[in-house]
């Protein structure tokens, strides 16, 4: 039974349902046109120490882990620079050895470190991630009252964007804090105001938000001004209550966005501008090691490949491959791919 990109087992049913080649009205957003790699993608968010269990079996019952770095922007981060493009990278960590580890992990990467804040008062947060050998692993998160989530305003404010080409948010930042909600709404704000691109990822992470019903309606609100909005299939039927890929691309434009990815699990993904839309196929691998990261590989490819004037099929054909190549490590980013492996 063939495995794709985000780790679920393909059906024949979904294979039969799923198709093998673009289809529908291409369409590229007119922003990146003629004037490839003009600028820089800015994310703001909190990276963590991971620690991956070396076994199968329930987090409580592991004794052996295996420490790494993740965060879903510091991800993207690290695949848009092993594309060749220039990511800025807003955020906090703790004076502690996790906070020392995250900085080697960013000067090891050429990843600028210049707007990494560490704080004396609060911990670096880390998480817990189970080994499987089918479905996606379960996560365990300690980051509540860490140092990234006292990101506020006053971070995101007065950053330069005169060389930013994308400002790349994702659902998890307002999760983290009122502090970091309120930083969420004001470099949205700032971004509008200075035209600069707004790509969005909802990011659901149930387990960081008070309850369901705040969770949705920020997500709803943050996606209505954002320019693009990169939804899962699942994501999008939480957030609107519909679950075709047409719907929900409908769904988030009719709620304000320009553009819309939808990530179509093991089919493929859809983008529309709610005129056009196309479709392009999932890539098929023959085993996936690990399905966490691959969403935020999603996000690196597709925007790189923006940025370089790609059309959305074209972008959307990366962010496959540079998902899927994600899948086949353990690490939530060590699988990105470098240009000559991403083609
Ligand atoms: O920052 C967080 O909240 C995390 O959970 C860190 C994870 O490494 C990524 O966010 C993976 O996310 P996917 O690429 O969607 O699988």
């Amino acid at each position: 039974m063939p495995a794709h990109y985000n780790g679920d087992e393909a059906t024949d049913e979904d294979v039969a349902k799923g198709i093998s080649e673009v289809q529908g009205q291409d369409f590229a957003p007119q922003e990146f046109q003629g004037c490839p790699r003009q600028g820089s993608v800015l994310l703001v968010g909190e990276p963590m120490a991971l620690f991956t269990a070396e076994c199968t079996g329930s987090l409580q019952d592991v004794n052996e882990f295996s420490a790494s770095i993740a965060g879903a922007e510091l991800n993207v981060v690290v695949g848009l620079t092993r594309l060749g493009h220039q990511a800025q990278y807003v955020a906090h960590v703790g004076q502690d050895p996790f906070g020392i580890k995250i900085h080697h992990f960013l000067q090891q990467h050429g990843i600028d470190d210049s707007a990494l804040t560490v704080d004396p008062h609060h911990s670096t947060g880390f998480m817990l991630k189970s080994k499987v050998t089918k479905g996606d692993p379960a996560t365990a998160y300690w980051r509540s009252g860490s140092a990234a989530s006292a990101i506020n305003p006053q971070d995101v404010e007065g950053l330069d964007l005169s060389g930013t080409a994308i400002v790349h948010i994702t659902g998890i930042l307002p999760a983290l804090s009122a502090s970091a909600a309120a930083a969420t709404q004001a470099l949205m704000a700032h971004a509008r105001r200075e035209h600069v691109f707004l790509s969005f990822d909802p990011n659901l992470r149930p387990a960081l938000w008070e309850n369901a019903e705040t969770m949705r309606s920020t997500l709803r609100d943050l996606s209505s001004q954002a320019d693009l909005v990169l939804p899962g299939i699942g994501e999008g039927e939480e957030l609107f209550s519909v679950s075709s890929v047409e719907e929900i691309g409908k769904a988030f434009i009719d709620n304000g966005a320009r553009y819309v990815v939808v990530k179509d699990g093991p089919r493929g993904a859809y983008a529309t501008d709610g005129k056009r839309s196309v479709y392009v196929p999932a890539f098929v691998v023959s085993t996936i090691v690990d399905t966490v990261g691959a969403g935020d590989g999603f996000a690196a490819g597709l925007l790189s490949a923006l940025l370089e004037s790609a059309s959305f099929a074209g972008a959307m054909d990366r962010a496959c491959a540079v998902g899927a190549m994600q899948t086949q490590v353990v690490s939530d980013n060590e699988g990105l791919p470098t240009p000559n492996l991403a083609k």
